[in-house]
């Protein structure tokens, strides 16, 4: 716009456009609306997704004393693979129902500690060209399909308005290490209708954590967009199904009982449920996927002498990275191996099969 002032300036004085200096484009995509009209959650579904996630807030509160297990890859890059890691996961929830809540992980969006592929949404094809309407599509399916397969999925929630197009099929979500003091994910994680983890930072601080289940409980008022890809003002009610995951942090692992005991005795200054998730991978592993056995099978005996004590668990979930081959590989691996994770080693499918036994005999 040119006001009077402006007259008095030459034409080689004229700046060009203040705005959008680094931007290269703005890429439409279908609304969050569109797509869950074209990919419908169903009736059906949605009474399973509400089912799981009324499940994993009782485990949470300590009204069911089942153990909440999130298992499956770091992340998710090719949708055959994860439905085929869930087609041999769904049967072991089935028969373990009675003991474990078991969640799929189906992680869709990475944080990166630098720079790195960021997921599934963002560039499904591993190659840099961002079709992300296509990673949208084809996360949103995948949910659907794992679903149908009686699993319910857990994801964690990066981008603040991807959660449209793909949380009414998620059962329960995390708020990563790198972004558990962000106030946009405590926002965004105070209007999300399912439990959410708040992993510690990755220096390991506790208290970020615990800071974020008390923010995500409270209701807010921020910037967003509405189902139809609108921009809006989002008031939220608060989430008050919040709880921590310990993944330990650059100082080393925090699931030992000193550091849950720490952990649960900040919970309750916070007037928070004294109960956490410990993920077995990340800094409790040193990302050692063979370690994250041993950490698995420690917390199931730290489980067993809890209960043999007469006394309720502090731990109500564990995280397990997996996937059917054991390890990891480069994004530019050529020929990908089929099975293998793309970002954090995973376990391999027949370890993750054993822990999950040792789990449930917990
Ligand atoms: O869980 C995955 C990774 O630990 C996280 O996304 C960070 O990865 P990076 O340190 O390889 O970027
Ligand atoms: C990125 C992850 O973990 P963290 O935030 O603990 O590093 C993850 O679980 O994929």
């Amino acid at each position: 716009m040119t006001t009077t002032d402006d007259l008095t300036l030459s034409v080689s004085d004229l700046p060009q456009s203040t705005s959008d200096r680094r931007i290269k484009t703005f890429r439409a995509i279908p609304s969050p609306d569109t797509l869950r009209n074209e990919l419908p959650l169903t009736a059906r579904r949605a009474l399973a997704v509400q089912r799981d996630r009324d499940e994993i807030a009782a485990i949470l509160a300590g009204h069911d004393d089942r153990l909440i297990v999130v298992v499956g890859p770091c992340s998710v890059h090719d949708p055959v693979a994860a439905l085929d890691y869930a087609r041999r996961l769904a049967p072991l929830a089935t028969a373990y129902a009675d003991r474990l809540k078991i969640v799929m992980r189906v992680y869709f969006e990475k944080p990166r500690t630098t720079v790195g592929w960021k997921g599934l949404i963002n560039d499904p094809g591993m190659d840099e060209t961002y079709d992300v309407e296509r990673g949208l599509r084809t996360a949103r399916s995948l949910l659907l399909d794992i679903i149908d397969l009686g699993l319910p999925v857990g994801t964690e929630f990066l981008e603040p308005t991807s959660p449209q197009y793909i949380a009414d099929a998620v059962a329960w979500g995390a708020i990563g290490a790198r972004t558990t003091e962000s106030q946009v994910h405590r926002q965004l994680a105070s209007g999300l209708s399912m439990p959410i983890g708040f992993k510690n930072g990755t220096d390991g601080n506790v208290q970020v954590a615990v800071d974020g289940v008390r923010a995500a409980a409270a209701p807010h008022v921020f910037f967003g967009v509405d189902d139809f890809g609108l921009g809006a003002v989002v008031e939220t009610v608060g989430n008050t199904d919040c709880h921590i995951i310990l993944r330990g942090g650059t100082r080393g692992p925090n699931y030992d009982d000193a550091s849950v005991a720490d952990a649960i005795t900040g919970l309750t200054k916070a007037g928070l449920a004294p109960k956490v998730m410990v993920d077995c991978s990340h800094a409790n592993s040193g990302k050692d996927h063979i370690r994250q056995a041993e950490v698995a099978r420690e917390l199931a005996a730290t489980i067993r002498a809890s209960r043999a004590a007469g006394e309720e668990p502090t731990i109500s979930g564990v995280m397990l990275e997996s996937f059917l081959v054991a390890g990891a590989q480069s994004t530019d691996a050529a020929p990908l191996t089929y099975g293998q994770s793309v970002t954090d080693k995973c376990m391999a499918w027949d370890p993750t099969a054993e822990v999950l036994a040792a789990l449930a005999q917990s």
